[in-house]
């Protein structure tokens, strides 16, 4: 009878998640050797082990499909086998399955190895990306250097990785029809499991845009008066290469010279931390003291130990930062090429924020060690940044001797805040979209920088800072789409993580609406176990329940909304308004003249 069949589907189930926990941590470590470790060697035993691994889970799937567990009535229980019912890549055969390994490893080495030649001298040509091109992109305000090392880095990294990606996006498309989706698309949104994805994104860009475009309509203005009108025009796109990140993806490193308020100080605690002898052990130290002081659990003894916090001199790694569960309930790491500034003190906080919740879902059957969605596993370390990086938190910890808080320190602060998460989100939205089309095929591979271009055009108003053609590739210059990395989980994050934020700072009482002492730009929730045993309750979930139900039990909402983030930046917004009226700044862009189609 059923009920017999339910009990023998449990034992199962549970049996075969034990031995998935195994094959994760075997994964898990080859891969770590490996990107920790470039060579070819290492990569072909990844790729060795990750196809006996593939071998099986492909027998795992044959007998788990055999089981009616749609008809069982435990709830949990049927996720469980649903989730196992998916097999993802090795469902391809062997030679497809390696090929498609082939093609991401051979697209993300170069990537994390390529190499340009200085603008001043040209005969050192060691330049990578982290820290050397980063460094100077932060820093530089000589248009024609921007522009040479944004030229040199879309080359090296993004038009050597076309052949590999059109690849991938061929094997991994059949991959996906195995799996039963459309394309990769379908199967990169079902991970959401909402039937109506896009559309959301759509809505909270429409949601957010005016807020965009004051904030663009600025910072053009500011750039012009810089630069000059030859260089920044009154009414087109921005450039892409003036705005202090080889992306455009977050404008913070031009605060110093764009701020509303520049007779206040400025907000930067790279100088404070270099004058206070930080290390990126000591960022790594206060962020874990920040998380304890929620209650929240301690990085373990083997965190210390196993991590890579900064760029090894004797060998190439993959660079770019991430956070690692091997899935046995002691081994989680960091990898990361930190340099002492404000932006890996961001980042620190944000991988950190990815162990956070290895560790708290980590007595959650192996299957449902995962964010409730994608976006929450990013959402977390930046949502306990928004409270580190606020003036009263850094104030706390001798991090900065801001002015007092008066209304143009704050315009101030909002603003650094907006060029990182408002300006984000266009970009975001781009690179997802951008690949949707490309799965779907309704963007071709002869006009794939075409349709890159255009959508940046469109969203986030910038501009190749040079002509483009389609011997470039500019796409892969970005680390996501060379290591084939789903990217709407950033834009989902960045929008709620300020949902995050306000009911923590509510539960915190460092937020309440409509009282001037208690205004969210100033919460900082650190040492709050009210706030900090609320997070732990959803992110001990995982991905046990729908999403809704995680974001329900710490913010009474079910759905993510653009709300907490308009709400946090609204004096920003009004001010925006205002100076770009005063200055008669043209809102929007027209088309570009640069040529890319
Ligand atoms: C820090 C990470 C590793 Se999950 C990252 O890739 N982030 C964090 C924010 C956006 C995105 C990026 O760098 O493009
Ligand atoms: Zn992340």
């Amino acid at each position: 009878d059923l009920e017999a069949l339910e009990h023998e589907g449990r034992e199962y189930i549970f049996q075969l998640d034990k031995a998935m926990g195994a094959r994760k941590n075997r994964a898990s470590l080859s891969e770590w050797d490996y990107t920790s470790n470039i060579t070819k060697e290492n990569e072909e035993k990844w790729i060795q082990i990750r196809l006996e691994l593939s071998q099986q889970e492909k027998r795992a799937w044959e007998e788990t499909r055999m089981y009616r567990w749609q008809e069982f009535q435990d709830f949990t229980l049927r996720r469980m086998f649903k989730k196992y019912s998916q097999l993802g890549v090795s469902a391809l055969p062997d030679d497809k399955y390696k090929m498609l390994m082939r093609s991401v490893s051979g697209m993300e080495a170069n990537y994390a190895t390529a190499k340009i030649c200085d603008f001043k001298d040209n005969t050192k040509c060691n330049l990578s990306l982290e820290p050397d091109i980063t460094e100077l992109f932060a820093k530089s305000q000589d248009p024609e250097e921007l522009k040479h090392l944004w030229v040199e880095w879309h080359k090296e990294a993004g038009s050597k990785a076309r052949h590999n990606f059109t690849e991938y996006v061929n094997l991994y498309n059949e991959a996906a029809k195995l799996n039963d989706f459309k394309d990769v698309a379908d199967w990169w949104q079902s991970e959401y499991e909402v039937d109506d994805f896009e559309q959301q994104l759509a809505k909270l860009w429409e949601d957010v845009k005016p807020l965009y475009q004051q904030l663009h309509a600025y910072v053009r203005k500011r750039l012009r008066d810089k630069y000059g009108d030859h260089v920044v025009s009154a009414k087109g796109p921005i450039p892409a290469h003036l705005l202090g990140n080889m992306w455009a993806q977050t404008w913070g490193n031009i605060e110093p010279f764009t701020r509303p308020y520049p007779d206040k100080k400025e907000i930067d605690i790279t100088q404070t931390m270099k004058e206070q002898n930080y290390t990126a052990l000591k960022m790594f130290q206060m962020s874990d003291e920040f998380f304890r002081s929620l209650n929240l659990t301690a990085m373990p003894e083997k965190f210390w130990k196993n991590s890579i916090i900064e760029k090894p001199t004797d060998r190439e790694i993959v660079c770019h930062a991430s956070a690692w569960d091997f899935y046995d309930g002691e081994d989680f790491r960091i990898k990361q090429c930190t340099t002492v500034d404000n932006e890996y003190f961001e980042t620190t906080h944000h991988e950190m924020g990815h162990i956070q919740y290895f560790l708290q879902y980590s007595h959650q059957p192996f299957v449902f060690r995962d964010g409730a969605n994608p976006g929450f596993h990013e959402a977390v370390g930046d949502t306990i940044a928004l409270s580190v990086s606020s003036p009263k938190h850094l104030r706390r910890v001798g991090l900065s001797t801001g002015d007092a808080e008066d209304e143009q320190t704050e315009i101030n602060q909002l603003y650094k805040m907006g060029i990182d998460k408002i300006v984000f989100l266009p970009f975001a939205y781009t690179l997802d979209m951008f690949r949707y089309g490309v799965f779907r095929g309704s963007t071709p591979p002869e006009d794939y920088n075409c349709h890159y271009w255009r959508l940046r055009e469109m969203l986030q108003g910038v501009e190749p800072p040079i002509n483009r053609t389609e011997e470039d590739f500019d796409a892969a210059a970005k680390y996501h789409v060379s290591a084939n990395v789903e990217y709407a989980r950033y834009y989902v994050s960045f929008i709620i993580q300020f949902q995050f934020h306000r009911a923590l700072c509510q539960l915190a009482g460092e937020y309440v609406p409509e009282d001037l002492n208690k205004k969210l730009v100033d919460c900082d929730i650190y040492q709050s176990v009210a706030a900090g045993n609320a997070l732990a309750n959803m992110l001990k979930m995982g991905s046990s329940k729908p999403w809704p139900d995680a974001m329900e039990a710490l913010t009474g909402q079910r759905q993510m909304k653009a709300d907490g983030l308009l709400e946090y930046f609204r004096p920003l917004q009004e001010w925006l308004t205002a100076e770009n009226q005063r200055t008669g700044e043209y809102i929007g862009w027209e088309p570009s003249k640069t040529q890319y189609c």
